[in-house]
């Protein structure tokens, strides 16, 4: 049935900082319930800033962000957040720190907590580090501890921020292969901030790329229409993927394209 409003939406929506216009022109944005959207554009162009309002850590300077309906406002456990830096807490062990993102979870009884944890700890591959503290760990290692506290709290949205930035580039592909394996079979809606295009394509359902400051949408691309649902270890190879990528690249630097939607 459909909904008489967008899941998520961005209305009319300007940003601020004193004098520095982040969003100038007023932004328009529908995010359907369950999309995979990536948010892609040049350092410094407003992402990370149109992520943290959503998230309630920002608020617009005019207009209003309504997640079904109803205007959002300060950060609560809908809204899971994982962002570029390491936001573990260093006096739990890697264990306790995912079932701390779990502390809201009023319908899981203790065990239930436990193995949800023990599940999320194995999927980034910690399984062997439950015991050990932050500060015994790497730095990608204590960006895995953040994305498996956020994902075992189960948000209905989930927000990420260059997740993955920090992490060697085969991680990054088997985390980004999890990660969209994950956000189909739970149809969470997901708000990924990337400058990285192979990311962007590889993990969206819908990239909206951004030109530089103040932020404007130069192309609102439907990824599934053009590379279908499945990505699988040989999407990257395909002839789809490569057009895509390429033409992406082209148009943050400015030159005309062919298959891309404005
Ligand atoms: N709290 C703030 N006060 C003043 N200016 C800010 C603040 N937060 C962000 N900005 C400015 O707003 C602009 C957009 O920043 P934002 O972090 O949203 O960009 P971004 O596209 O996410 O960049 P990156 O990919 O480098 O993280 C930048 O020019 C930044 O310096």
């Amino acid at each position: 049935m459909e909904q008489p409003f967008p899941y998520l939406q961005f209305r009319n929506v300007t940003k601020f900082f004193g004098d520095v216009p982040v969003v100038k022109e007023p932004f328009n944005l529908s995010i359907p319930a369950g999309q995979f959207t990536v948010f892609l554009g040049p350092s410094g162009c407003g992402k990370t800033t149109l992520m943290r309002m959503i998230g309630g850590l920002d608020t617009p300077t005019s207009g209003e962000i309504l997640l079904q309906g109803t205007p959002v406002g300060a950060p609560d456990i809908r809204r899971g957040m994982v962002f570029q830096s390491y936001s573990s807490f260093p006096w739990l062990t890697v264990r306790k720190n995912i079932e701390f993102g779990l502390r809201f979870r009023k319908d899981l009884s203790s065990g239930q907590k436990r193995d949800r944890a023990e599940h999320f700890l194995k999927l980034v591959g910690l399984g062997d580090f439950a015991t050990s503290y932050p500060s015994r760990i790497s730095g990608g290692m204590r960006q895995r501890v953040a994305i498996a506290r956020t994902l075992a709290a189960d948000p209905d949205v989930l927000l990420m921020d260059e997740p993955f930035g920090a992490l060697d580039a085969s991680l990054r592909e088997d985390l980004q292969f999890e990660l969209r394996k994950i956000q189909k079979s739970s149809r969470k809606t997901t708000i990924f901030v990337t400058h990285d295009v192979e990311e962007a394509v590889f993990l969206a359902d819908r990239i909206i790329v951004f030109g530089s400051r103040p932020a404007h949408v130069i192309a609102d691309i439907d990824v599934t229409s053009l590379i279908g649902a499945e990505r699988n270890e040989t999407v990257r190879d395909s002839e789809q993927f490569f057009h895509l990528r390429t033409e992406i690249l082209h148009r943050l630097r400015g030159r005309c394209v062919k298959a891309v939607a404005a």
